[in-house]
């Protein structure tokens, strides 16, 4: 039998997405620390919504090329457990965030060719995790939270280096399918479970999460 599908559910802002991302039984919560996104949380928006109950699910900090300042603030505020690296971050950026803040890094890496799953070699030594999005649109304000997918042939049946999410464009109704195509352990969504930009929907959130798990 092979193992649960892990679900991260990001962009969570208020308690009613928290909640409903817990409650429906997401693995991991994601929490955006980038101005930018109109799912962006500030530290104190943070230390409101870590005083909520996760369900046992995993703190997740999603950070764009922060300086150490950056993730101390957001710490202080809010106990993370693993750091998400969503910008341009090498792998010695990486592995120096690792190893200043003593918690498991996910560096997300864009695809949209073969190719670009050759830095997966040079990230493994670093980080703890994969994340696999696509890259963003031209013009796109955001490098992620697009709901753009890229073509899942790129990484069906990849050995990945680390524990891995495939992300990008993923909704209630394609998520069985993209992991059937894939052979991805998890997933991660943000805009296919909202029913305005930044405004998660408790029922889309509990369809993405019984769908990826095959409940
Ligand atoms: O969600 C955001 O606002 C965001 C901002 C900056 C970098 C990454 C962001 N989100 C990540 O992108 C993936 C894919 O999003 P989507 O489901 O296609 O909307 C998401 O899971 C986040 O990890």
């Amino acid at each position: 039998m092979s193992a649960a599908v892990r679900v991260k559910i990001c962009g969570v802002n208020s308690p009613v997405a928290l909640d409903a991302a817990a409650s429906a039984g997401a693995d991991m919560l994601g929490f955006v620390f980038f101005p930018p996104s109109p799912r962006a949380l500030t530290p104190a928006d943070a230390a409101a919504l870590g005083a909520l109950d996760t369900g046992g699910a995993e703190r997740v900090g999603l950070f764009v090329d922060p300086d150490d300042d950056a993730i101390e603030a957001v710490l202080a505020a809010l106990p993370l457990d693993v750091i998400q690296l969503h910008g341009g971050e090498t792998p010695e950026r990486c592995a120096a965030v690792r190893a200043r803040f003593g918690l498991p890094v996910m560096k997300a890496l864009g695809v949209s060719s073969p190719s670009d799953l050759d830095a997966l070699a040079a990230y493994a030594p670093a980080v703890d995790r994969f994340l696999l999005d696509a890259k963003p649109p031209a013009g796109a304000e955001l490098p992620g939270g697009n709901a753009a997918a890229f073509d899942w042939s790129l990484v069906a049946g990849r050995a990945v280096p680390r524990p891995w999410l495939l992300a990008g464009g993923l909704t209630p109704d394609n998520v069985a399918r993209a992991l059937a195509e894939t052979g991805a352990p998890g997933v991660d969504v943000s805009s296919g479970v909202e029913k305005a930009r930044g405004v998660k929907d408790p029922a889309l959130v509990r369809a993405f999460v019984a769908a990826a798990k095959g409940n």
